[in-house]
């Protein structure tokens, strides 16, 4: 891995007659949504995943289609590590269902709690962080509010939340200067809570801002939107700050790039967001990649279990019109890389350096 690398752009034809466009229900609503579409790419190096949510601009998808097409075309960088760690994740489900979240993860040792949803109070998210602290007594437990708190909400969210005991709390407020300012506001208040930057990294014009404005303790990475693993591991290597390695709510086919991007990383401190296959009802492998024991398994296995079955695909497609729509926006994404680096394109080699920037 390094700066000067160019990646892989195949070209649009070759890229059309690859792709697979299927949908999988969840079993309970996350990120507003209770299904998840994907379109797959076959490549000689295996399957990709590009699956920007729907209301995401070409320019951002661009970077996931990247991801997709470095998973297919060039393959996993070496892993360090055999497994990863990986936490539960809790929806914002009234606290009632927590039980029955959490069992669909097995045993684990780390769960991420969704707060500060919209329509929701503090009180709905205190009682959500104790009903799992109820059922995981010893959990190492974070909280992710995606940006939804204002800066007094979060830092009385926070006072609130606190006392159960948190590892970390995920993009209290939106950007870069609210992080610092709660981060600082904590800090004065004697309220110990690590700051993690998700949004604020995975949307950012600049990944790297966040670290260089001190605005967070440690950094959320997820491979499809910050443009692939080799460029998610560049900007971990750049921010110099503690990363949690964390899904976008893909696939198999997805989740495994999350997987080699933390069986990579050279330290890996945290239990990873990847075990979101548990909150898919359906999967296109036949042995998806859902927690056992709390990890999941990287290497020669993680390629094999990522491979789609192809009557999973089959019976998974979206219809003639989705399907149209995933090719359309394919094209345009497409064409946003080629512009970035109008070298690219036609080629399916790496030669040198493709500059694309992930964010
Ligand atoms: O990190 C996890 O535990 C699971 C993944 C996860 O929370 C997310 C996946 C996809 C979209 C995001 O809104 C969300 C996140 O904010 O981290
Ligand atoms: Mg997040």
């Amino acid at each position: 891995m390094s700066c000067t690398r160019r990646p892989v752009l195949p070209d649009l034809p070759e890229l059309e007659a690859a792709a697979a466009v299927v949908r999988v229900p969840l079993t309970v609503r996350f990120r507003g949504v209770t299904e998840r579409e994907a379109l797959l790419l076959r490549g000689p190096a295996g399957w990709g995943e590009f699956a920007p949510f729907l209301e995401y601009d070409d320019a951002e998808s661009s970077r996931w289609l990247a991801s997709a097409v470095e998973a297919a075309w060039e393959g996993f960088p070496a892993p360090v590590r055999e497994r990863v760690p990986v936490n539960a994740t809790v929806p914002a489900v009234p606290a009632g269902r927590v039980p029955e979240v959490l069992a669909a993860f097995g045993p684990v040792t780390a769960v991420k709690v969704k707060v500060a949803e919209a329509g929701q109070s503090i009180a709905d998210d205190v009682g959500r962080v104790a009903a799992v602290r109820e059922v995981l007594p010893d959990a190492a437990l974070r909280v992710d509010a995606n940006g939804g708190w204002s800066v007094p909400e979060a830092v009385e969210a926070l006072g609130q939340l606190e006392p159960f005991g948190l590892e970390y709390a995920e993009q209290p407020v939106p950007g870069i200067n609210g992080l610092a300012e709660v981060r600082a506001l904590l800090e004065a208040r004697g309220t110990p809570v690590r700051i993690a930057a998700d949004e604020a990294v995975r949307k950012a014009e600049d990944p790297l801002r966040v670290a260089r404005a001190g605005a967070a303790d440690l950094i959320v990475v997820k491979a499809a939107p910050l443009g692939g693993v080799r460029r998610a591991l560049e900007i971990v290597r750049e921010a110099g700050l503690p990363a949690v390695v964390s899904s976008a709510l893909d696939t198999s086919v997805g989740l495994a790039a999350g997987v080699a991007l933390a069986a990579a990383l050279p330290q890996l401190p945290y239990a990873c967001g990847l075990g979101t296959g548990a909150l898919l009802a359906h999967d296109v492998v036949r042995s998806p990649l859902v927690p056992e024991g709390g990890y999941l398994r990287a290497g020669a296995e993680l390629i094999r279990r990522s491979e789609p079955d192809p009557e999973l695909l089959a019976r998974f497609a979206v219809e003639a019109e989705r399907r149209t729509w995933w090719i359309e926006r394919l094209r345009r994404c497409h064409a946003v890389l080629v512009a970035r680096d109008p070298g690219r394109g036609g080629e399916s080699r790496a030669d040198s350096d493709g500059g694309h920037t992930g964010t």
